[in-house]
C-alpha cells in the first residue's frame, strides 16, 4: 500500500508583482509536511516577496497557490488569520513590543488568536519558552534581552499555536555567527519535531555547513535544488 499525503506548499505558475512590476515569475514548487529549505538570492532577488505570498502579506495575482490546505487565489482577508495560525513567521527584526514584556509579546498573540482560559495561556507559555531555552525571562523587556535571546522569543511566538511550518525571512541576520549558529540549531530542533521551515538567508556559511534542499530566487527565477544543481559558490 502506499500512503499519500497532499503537500503542505504547493505553488503553481506563480508571477509576483510589486507595484505592478514582475519580480518572478513562472514558480514552481512543492515543500512537503516537515521539510527543512532555505530560500537563497541576492538582495533584491525576491525572497520577501515570495515569503510574504505564502503568508498572504502580498495578494496572489497570478498562478496557483495552496498553503496548509487553504487556497490562497480565493482566500478572502477574513480568512488570512486562519491561514496565520498555519504558519509561524519569524523576521530579521524580531518584532517584538519593545513597551512589553515576554510574557506581555506572547499573550498578546495568544488573544488575539482565541486563547481565553489564563491557565491554558500559562501552561503554554512557559512550554514554548522552554522549547526555545529561555526558562526563565517571562517578566523581562526586549531591550534587557540579547540579540539571541530576543529571536528566541520571536520563536517562541511563532510556535504558539503549533504552526505546521515557520516562515523565516533572514532570521540570523542580525546576529553574530556564533549566536545565529545556536538560533539554526533550534530550527534544526523545531524541525526534527515536525515543523516544516522555510528559512531565506544570506549567510553563505550556513547553507553550506547544513545541507538541505535550497530555493533560489535568480534573474527572476526560482532555481529549485530538489530539480537542478545549484551553484553555491555563486553570491547571493
Ligand atoms: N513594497 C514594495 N513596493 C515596491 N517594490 C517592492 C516592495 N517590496 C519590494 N519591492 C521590490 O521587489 C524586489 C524584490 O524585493 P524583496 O524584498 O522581495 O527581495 P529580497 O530578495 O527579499 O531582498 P533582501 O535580501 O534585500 O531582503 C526589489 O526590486 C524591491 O525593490
Amino acid at each position: 500500500m502506499t500512503f499519500s499525503s497532499d503537500p503542505l506548499v504547493k505553488v503553481e505558475n506563480l508571477t509576483i508583482f510589486q507595484s505592478g512590476i514582475p519580480i518572478l515569475t513562472d514558480i514552481n514548487f512543492e515543500l512537503e509536511k516537515g521539510e527543512f529549505a532555505f530560500l537563497v538570492g541576492r538582495t533584491g532577488s525576491g525572497k520577501s516577496s515570495l515569503l510574504k505570498t505564502l503568508y498572504a502579506d502580498l495578494p496572489l495575482k497570478q498562478g496557483n497557490v495552496e498553503v496548509a490546505g487553504f487556497n490562497l487565489k480565493n482566500l478572502s482577508s477574513s480568512k488570512v488569520p486562519y491561514l496565520r495560525r498555519k504558519l509561524g513567521i519569524v523576521f530579521q527584526d524580531f518584532q517584538l513590543f519593545d513597551d512589553r514584556t515576554v510574557a506581555e509579546n506572547l499573550q498578546f498573540v495568544m488573544k488575539a488568536t482565541g486563547w481565553t482560559e489564563s491557565s491554558k495561556i500559562k501552561n503554554r507559555m512557559t512550554d514554548v519558552l522552554m522549547q526555545v531555552g529561555l526558562g526563565s525571562i517571562p517578566q523581562k523587556y526586549p531591550h534587557q534581552l540579547s540579540g539571541g535571546e530576543q529571536q528566541r522569543v520571536a520563536i517562541a511566538r511563532a510556535l504558539i499555536n503549533e504552526p505546521a511550518m515557520l516562515v523565516a525571512d533572514e532570521p540570523t541576520g542580525n546576529l553574530d555567527p556564533e549566536v545565529s549558529e545556536g538560533i539554526f540549531k533550534l530550527f534544526q530542533d523545531i524541525n526534527r519535531s515536525g515543523t516544516a521551515i522555510l528559512m531565506a538567508t544570506h549567510d553563505h556559511n550556513l547553507v553550506k555547513k547544513h545541507p538541505a534542499r535550497i530555493l533560489k530566487c535568480e534573474t527572476g527565477k526560482v532555481i529549485d535544488s530538489s530539480k537542478e544543481d545549484i551553484e553555491l559558490n555563486s553570491s547571493f
